[in-house]
Order: C-alpha cells, then structure tokens, then sequence
C-alpha cells in the first residue's frame, strides 16, 4: 500500500518542430512520493522557468518526451510525468524510464446494456460521447500513428447503435475498452481508457481492467494553529481493478453500486468538517486518501484519489504504484 503526490502546472512556451516554428499551452501533471506541498513548489517552479520562453536555445530538441524528462529532472524526488502539449495529446514518462505517447479522442453513439436488472436506466437506450485515450509506447508509436490508427475506428462507431457491432453485443465501458484494444492495429500499444461519461470509465491495458467512478464533495478543514479554517471542492476518485469481467453483466462492478456503496463515507465527508471525522489522523489530502482507501472495504478496491482542486492532492494505492 501507497501514497503518492500528485500535482499540475502549466506553461506557454514557443519551440520549432519539423522546421515549424510555434506555440503552445502546456500542461504537466507530475506523481511522486515527495510530500504534495514540496511536489506543488516544485513543479510550479520548473514550468515557470519555461513560461514564456523560446525553448530552442534551451534544448536540442524541444520535443515532449525531453521536456517531460527536462521537468522530472527538476523535482528532488524521482516522479512521474506527464505532459499535454495540445489538448487532445501529450506524452507520459514513468519514474522507471518508460516513455509513453498517448491520443485523446472521441466519438458519439447510441448503446444500451441488454443484461442489467430490470428497470436499471442502463438497459434503456441511450447514447454519450464516448472520451478515448489511446497510449503507447513512445519507442514504436507517435500522435501520428495513433491518429492513423484511430480513424478506421472512428469511421465504425461514430453515431452507431454499439450494440448493432460485433464483439460489442454488451457494450460495457470494459466490453469497450478491450474490444478497443483488439482492434486498435496501433505498435506498442500499452493501454486504452474509455472515459464513459464526466464520472466514469474504464482502462484496459491487454489483461487487466480498471474502472472508476469519480465523486465530488465540498468541506472544511481547520487550517492553522490560530483557529482559522479554510475549505476546498474535493475530487474523488475511486477505482477498482481485476482481470475478470462479470459474464453476464460484462462488468467489473455496476458504477452506481461503488457509488451507491461510498454513500455512507460522502455522507460523512461532503458539507462537513474534516477534522470531525472519527479516526482521521489529519486533514490532508495524503492523510484522507490513505484513510479511505481503509475504510471503504469494497472488494476489487485498488485506488482512491483525493484532490483538493483538479490536480492537486494524493493517490493512495492498494497493491502497486499503477497511478492510472
Ligand atoms: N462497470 C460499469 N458500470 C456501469 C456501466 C459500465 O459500462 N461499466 N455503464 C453504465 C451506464 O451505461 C451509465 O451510462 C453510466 O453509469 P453511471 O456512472 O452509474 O451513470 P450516471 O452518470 O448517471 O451516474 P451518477 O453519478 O449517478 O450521475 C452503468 N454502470
């Protein structure tokens, strides 16, 4: 068991690529295991020294993966980086030197799940904008190649009824997510998310699933020694992971069951004083991580996230460091 740091920070910056001299908004995410108010200093630090820069005297090649190592080279503690350079790609380097590539998509489509209980809203037909993120290894893939990959993709599900297509006859966000996978002739693929609606989605990575519901809730916490207090808008992130789905149901576990499960602890933390909480050692977010991940005794449990705004806070992990 583990809890890790997790921060974010941007900046503007303009480089040449392909002889293409341009601009972009960037935006890093970083993971460590150096405490979150040291993590968020040194980030922020590293991306304000690149803030309206010309990044070309600066490197040899200012493309992502070196400015990704360039940042995780400036924190004082190993982590993991991750880098959007535009809004639908970006790069992501783990602390062991991996280096990955990853494409955000999208597509709309009509579906309904054929094997739930009666009356449950998901048999209905109905329909979302599916998000896709497509990651791979950066040494056999580029954003061009997995946009490549994905247009014969998108031309299949683009406004499709998904359960008219085969292999998704049940299509679960995991049903999608695999079946994704198998059709994805992408090299080096390591893993596809399907981000089913704002609040949940499923990863699968060629063995291994991971769903998660994600929850938001409103609190106080007292803040310093002089009695005062301050609160935050609190992302939660529940996840759970296996390597079977439910035969029937095609699933790993209902999203409103995990929501519907966590209804006790939200009802304790949202519109509340944190530090009410029984058998909270401290209020923050490292602390409240590793003690939901305690509490909340769901099977399949493997990660909880807590943040504080949208990407700072910590992530508290069950059996390894997979921080996605
Ligand atoms: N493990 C899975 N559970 C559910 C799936 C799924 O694909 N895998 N799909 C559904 C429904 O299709 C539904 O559209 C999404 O579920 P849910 O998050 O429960 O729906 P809401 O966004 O309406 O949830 P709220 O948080 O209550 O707004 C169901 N489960």
């Amino acid at each position: 068991m583990t809890v890790l740091s997790c921060s974010g920070a941007g900046f503007d910056a303009a480089r040449t690529l392909a002889r293409t001299r341009h601009g972009h908004g960037f935006f890093a995410q970083a993971v460590s295991s150096m405490p979150q108010a040291d993590l968020c200093s040194e980030l922020a630090a590293a991306c304000a020294a690149l803030d309206m820069r010309d990044l070309d005297p600066l490197f040899a090649s200012p493309d992502d993966l070196t400015l990704a190592g360039h940042l995780a080279s400036c924190l004082s503690a190993p982590a993991e980086l991750s880098l959007r350079s535009a809004p639908d790609r970006g790069v992501r380097r783990l602390t062991d030197g991996a280096e990955r590539v990853w494409l955000d998509t999208r597509f709309e489509a009509a579906h309904q799940l054929p094997n739930v209980p009666a009356g449950h809203p998901c048999g209905r037909l109905h329909g979302h904008g599916f998000g896709v993120r497509i990651e791979a290894d950066a040494a056999r893939a580029t954003h061009a190649s997995l946009v490549a990959a994905w247009q014969p993709l998108a031309a299949r599900l683009e406004h499709r009824l998904l359960n008219d297509i085969a292999g998704l006859e049940n299509p679960t966000s995991e049903v999608l997510a695999a079946w994704l996978f198998a059709e994805l002739a992408v090299d080096g693929l390591v893993a596809v998310e399907v981000y089913e609606t704002a609040s949940a989605g499923s990863r699968f990575d060629g063995g291994r699933w991971t769903i998660w519901k994600t929850l938001r809730f409103e609190a106080a916490r007292a803040f310093d020694i002089a009695g005062r207090y301050t609160g935050h808008s609190y992302l939660l992130r529940l996840r759970l992971s296996g390597d079977t789905l439910d035969a029937e149901l095609g699933w790993l576990r209902d999203f409103g069951d995990v929501k519907r499960a966590f209804a006790p602890l939200y009802d304790a933390l949202d519109h509340h004083l944190l530090d009410e909480l029984p058998g909270l050692a401290a209020t923050d977010c490292a602390s409240l991580a590793a003690y939901l991940g305690g509490c909340f005794a769901m099977p399949s449990l493997t990660g909880v996230d807590v943040l504080q705004n949208e990407h700072d806070g910590a992530l508290w992990r069950k059996d390894d460091a997979c921080t996605r």
